[in-house]
């Protein structure tokens, strides 16, 4: 059996994890290789640090090294939609600008103004939000978009790095809001639209293609296994997705981390009238899928506050904490724009619930079973809404990511939206990741037979409706969200 090793950075942790299939014939996890991810301000703008992020990379493949790996396939995925932009010597402008920058506020007011939203979302089917890489590309510095010989997507640009090879994977390249659904290409008239050409993108490429062996010069400064490197689902969320041990077709996914991803992985896009009112997504998922979905804030929200607090509490701690208080006793539309990247979350939530005339949670434990309760009352709003855009009932939910730890937010979902949930595997990026590296490989048939590898390898904890809980809190919360 060969080795896999994921490389999976999210917008606030990294980590690198060996996979193999073992002889029990179960798909078997090891952690090398965790770090920190975030993004600071420099140079008038919110920043990814891509090259401490490419040295944590080589970091962690020595450590494989060390461990006895000496050849393995490696896959790379990240967050959507930021990107490098790469000048005629082959190096990197800049660091990259973060999709929290506020460079793209009212971005899509503007760039909307000829083309319409309709118009847009005809051609590509994706969600509105400003931090799409569309409005990024039409906020940029012009004179850097002149100097710029290609534009690589952030994962795409770690294989650049690593290989020397440069292509634009297909489900991250769908987060643009530039890929034409009909005739899967970048749209020229959106290209136009923010003075891209077409060669400023490299080719188009499928999950599971090679990219190259990582060059040789890297030997030079680390000392690494023999790897070669496989295009996954570079798109963080299209390896969520593809990790998530769903069968049938009455599931819908979770992918809970910084963001929380809710929706369903179709075989056609649905970006009708009502999936457009909805602004739900079909990000182009991996093997010909389409993942229909829309972007919540997520565990943010609980990042921010443990950052405010000078990570004081343990995420379990702050967990414990949020389960021994009172649920629901405030009412928050957790997606609302001022919660994107606030200066304070805690003063932003409590701003909130002032305004509101609510409760104001003050404790660690009030303030995240605040952000918690209406999370949980979110995703079942949006439950119900997914079931009727796509005409299909949903009856089980599958939460993955590390969201899919909290219990108390995975049993709060299934009573409120009424449905059974399916918690795990939290590691869920990675493992899609190590999946498609297989199938590539060909030890893995495909997808189907994946996710039955996945199902039987992790721990997947389920939970079952409360009968008669928290009954009306729902009808409430969904006539207090229409007033605002
Ligand atoms: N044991 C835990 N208890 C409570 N929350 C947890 C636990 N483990 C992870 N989390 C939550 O999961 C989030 C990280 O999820 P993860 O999928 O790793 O995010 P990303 O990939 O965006 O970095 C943390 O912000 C935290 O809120
Ligand atoms: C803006 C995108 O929707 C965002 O990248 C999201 O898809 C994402 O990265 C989720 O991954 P996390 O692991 O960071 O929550
Ligand atoms: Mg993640």
């Amino acid at each position: 059996m060969s080795d896999y090793i994921a490389v999976d950075i999210g917008a606030s942790s990294g980590r690198l994890i060996l996979g193999r299939i073992n002889n029990q014939k179960k798909l078997e996890l090891e952690e090398i290789h965790r770090f920190v991810n975030g993004f600071t301000r420099n140079n008038g703008h919110d920043r990814w640090a891509i090259d401490q992020l490419i040295d944590e990379i080589f970091i962690g493949l020595e450590k494989a090294k060390k461990l006895g790996v000496k050849k393995a396939k490696v896959g790379i995925d990240t967050w959507a939609v930021d990107y490098v932009l790469v000048g005629m010597d082959g190096q990197k402008l800049q660091d990259p600008i973060s999709y929290r920058d506020q460079r793209t506020r009212h971005a899509i007011e503007e760039l909307t103004g000829d083309l319409s939203k309709e118009y847009i979302y005809k051609k590509t089917g994706i969600q509105f939000l400003e931090l799409n890489t569309l409005y990024q590309l039409y906020k940029e510095n012009k004179e850097d978009l002149k100097k710029t010989d290609r534009i690589l997507m952030i994962p795409d640009y770690i294989g650049y790095v690593l290989t020397g090879n440069a292509v634009a994977e297909v489900t991250n390249a769908s987060t643009t809001q530039m890929l034409n659904l009909r005739e899967g290409l970048f749209d020229k008239d959106l290209l136009a639209k923010v003075n891209v050409y077409p060669e400023q993108f490299p080719r188009l490429a499928e999950s599971g293609s090679i990219l190259g062996s990582i060059r040789h010069k890297w030997r030079l400064q680390y000392d690494l296994p023999d790897c070669e490197v496989i295009t996954v689902a570079t798109h963080d969320t299209a390896s969520a997705v593809v990790g998530t041990p769903g069968e049938g077709d009455d599931w819908a996914f979770l992918s809970s981390g910084t963001w929380s991803l809710l929706g369903k992985e179709l075989n056609v896009p649905e970006n009708g009238a009502e999936a457009f009112k909805e602004n739900y997504t079909n990000e182009w998922g991996a093997y010909g899928t389409y993942r229909f979905l829309k972007n919540i804030m997520g565990l943010w929200i609980v990042q921010s506050i443990r950052r405010e607090q000078n990570n004081k509490y343990s995420f379990a701690e702050m967990a414990a904490q949020a389960g021994a208080v009172e649920p629901f006793q405030q009412f928050i539309n957790i997606n609302d724009e001022r919660f994107s990247n606030p200066k304070s979350m805690i003063d932003e939530i409590q701003s909130y619930c002032q305004e509101t005339g609510q409760k104001v949670p003050q404790t660690t434990g009030e303030l995240v079973a605040a952000a918690y309760c209406n999370l949980a009352l979110f995703y079942a709003n949006e439950l119900e809404k997914l079931g009727n855009i796509v005409h299909k009932p949903i009856r089980v939910l599958h939460i993955v990511g590390g969201g899919s730890n909290v219990a108390f937010l995975n049993q709060l979902t299934s009573t409120l939206a009424g449905i059974t949930v399916k918690a795990g595997p939290s590691e869920a990026t990675a493992v899609g990741n190590l999946v498609v590296q297989m199938i590539s490989n060909g030890e893995i048939g495909n997808l189907v037979q994946a996710r039955k590898l996945i199902a039987q390898s992790f721990d997947i904890k389920t939970y079952s409706p409360e009968e008669h809980k928290y009954a009306e809190v729902l009808d409430k919360y969904k006539a207090f969200i229409k007033e605002r």
